[in-house]
């Protein structure tokens, strides 16, 4: 017992001495292996090593979730939702959160551009907590096939994307249930909250919308081209009667919050606004406070390149949820306005002429606008056709100089449900405005501006114009005196401008009568 306790001892020192020596050893090879910069090789390939060793003891399940699924061009929804977890997971890590241990991270752009977005590099790992269930995330690539496909001659060919990545989860096979029942789903919810959170909106358009380079590298052949929306324009500076713009923004939370309601009463999550009023006076404006309002992105279709009716509903079918579809000046775009009226009226005349090829005509004459041939019906059925109602939760918003040029159809309650009226700046438009821009409660000049006001019509354009300061010494006191002289001149103007018409009106009646006096001479001869 003595003897083998003796030897255990001698045992015990020398393997002591044996693991200190060894110690001492892999200090100095490690030193002289970061003097070579050799340790990041021999970092990874120990973790390997290990990883693989720790697999033929205790074998995982695994689930791979792949960037690229199928055929599909774009990137998986699953594959973007366990990004935005990872990164969230990877943040926490680093602040010695639950998964630490990232040593190798990548870094992309972040919505905050004094930030980057770190997420785990390649072959890192990351492991993660669930109801007592640990599991593992790993980043992979693996080399992509050598596509032939058209795919790869959009991309440019070779040298686009060297490597297809996806994610495998590792989880032990006692947790199968939790994991791929709750666990995965618990993922892709709280990946698509990040994605939420960091989501950055876009300001889409159809102008050159054959297909563009998206954010990952690919081609993507969408009608639509986007930026990204960075409008500061809110409801908070938008000059408006206020019971007015409540009444709008009450309107847009009850949409927004509105799901249980649209499917309730069977109706498509929809809801059009008009937008009228001469120009200036924020109506563009008042779509910019909405998506900020909203949180939704804005897609501003150009309708005259817009070429058959076809497209304008692949226009709408290709937009996302949460979004607001702007048309603005509805009456420029196109001639929607009494078209079917005149249609009528010139079949009348053909028919009196006897044209026989008056139908083709009649479709030349309409498209000499421009190369488009969208009608009348076809952006009727844009608004509210059966494929209107696909996707849900979209605002679409029309804007126009001239309401009364409008077909009735067009702007019918149901299509564009709310009309708002944008007007010439009144007094508590203009204190408002004064407020924003040169930051006054009150003035001596605001009685001269208010008097100005009930009696000349200025837009908020204009009233803004003036009161912002062009040069270092301005003030508000030079900004409302140079606001003041605007609306003299404004009313100077006004009242010639009406006196000429006057005369106008005038000498038009005057050529009436004689051309009646002529008529009725021709009729007595
Ligand atoms: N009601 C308003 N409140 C605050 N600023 C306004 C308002 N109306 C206009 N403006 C200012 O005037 C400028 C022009 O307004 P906006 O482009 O919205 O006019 P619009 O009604 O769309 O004109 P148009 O009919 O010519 O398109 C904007 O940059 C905005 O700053
Ligand atoms: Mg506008």
């Amino acid at each position: 017992m003595e003897a083998s306790s003796s030897s255990s001892l001698w045992g015990g020192l020398n393997s002591g001495i044996v693991l200190s020596l060894l110690a001492v050893a892999w200090t100095m090879l490690w030193q002289a292996l970061q003097g070579l910069q050799l340790h990041h090789f021999f970092d990874r390939h120990s973790r390997r090593l290990s990883r693989r060793l720790a697999a033929i003891l205790d074998p995982d399940l695994t689930v791979t979730i792949a960037e690229y699924n199928g055929g599909r061009m774009r990137r998986s929804d699953a594959y973007k939702e366990a990004k935005a977890y990872l990164e969230r997971a990877t943040r926490e890590a680093r602040g010695g959160g639950a998964g630490g241990g990232v040593r190798h991270l990548r870094a992309e752009p972040d919505k905050d551009p004094d930030r980057v977005l770190l997420s785990m590099d390649d072959d890192e790992e990351i492991t993660d907590e669930f109801r007592g269930a640990v599991v593992t995330w790993r980043a992979c690539t693996a080399p992509q096939r050598e596509d032939t496909g058209p795919a790869y001659f959009w991309r440019g060919g070779a040298g686009q994307r060297a490597e297809r990545r996806s994610y495998k989860l590792l989880f032990s096979e006692r947790h199968r249930d939790l994991v791929l029942g709750e666990y995965l789903t618990h993922v892709r919810r709280e990946g698509r909250a990040v994605m939420v959170k960091n989501r950055q909106r876009k300001l889409f358009t159809n102008i050159s919308g054959d297909g563009s380079w998206d954010s990952d590298g690919f081609w993507s052949d969408s009608v639509w081209s986007h930026v990204v929306f960075e409008h500061p324009k809110t409801f908070a500076t938008l000059a408006m009667d206020p019971a007015k713009k409540k009444e709008v923004m009450d309107d847009l939370d009850a949409f927004r919050n509105g799901k249980d309601y649209y499917a309730r009463v069977g109706k498509a999550w929809k809801r059009g606004y008009l937008l009228y009023g001469p120009p200036g006076t924020g109506k563009s404006t008042m779509i910019a406070a909405m998506a900020n309002h909203l949180d939704y992105d804005v897609y501003d279709i150009e309708l005259t390149s817009v070429r058959t009716n076809t497209d304008l509903r692949k226009l709408f079918i290709e937009t996302t949820s949460k979004s607001i579809i702007v048309i603005e000046d509805i009456d420029c775009s196109l001639d929607l306005t009494g078209k079917r009226k005149r249609k009528k009226k010139k079949k009348e005349e053909e028919e009196e002429e006897g044209k026989k090829d008056g139908d083709k005509e009649k479709e030349d004459d309409s498209n000499k606008a421009g190369s488009s041939k969208v009608t009348l019906s076809g952006v009727l059925n844009f608004i509210d056709g059966l494929w209107s109602a696909c996707g849900g939760e979209r605002i679409i918003v029309f804007t126009t100089n001239h309401v009364e040029k409008l077909d009735p159809a067009l702007i019918r309650r149901g299509r564009m449900d709310k009309h708002i009226e944008m007007s010439y700046c009144c007094v508590e438009s203009f204190k408002f405005l004064a407020k924003v821009y040169l930051d006054v409660d009150d003035h001596p000049r605001f009685d001269a501006v208010a008097a100005l006001l009930r009696e000349v019509d200025m837009t908020p354009a204009d009233v803004a114009e003036n009161m912002t300061p062009k040069a270092p010494g301005e003030n508000a006191d030079s900004c409302l005196a140079a606001l003041v002289e605007a609306l003299e001149k404004a009313k100077v103007d006004a009242a010639l401008a009406k006196k000429k018409k006057a005369k106008g009106n005038k000498e038009d009646a005057g050529a009436a009568d004689d051309e009646d006096e002529e008529e009725e001479e021709e009729e007595e001869e």
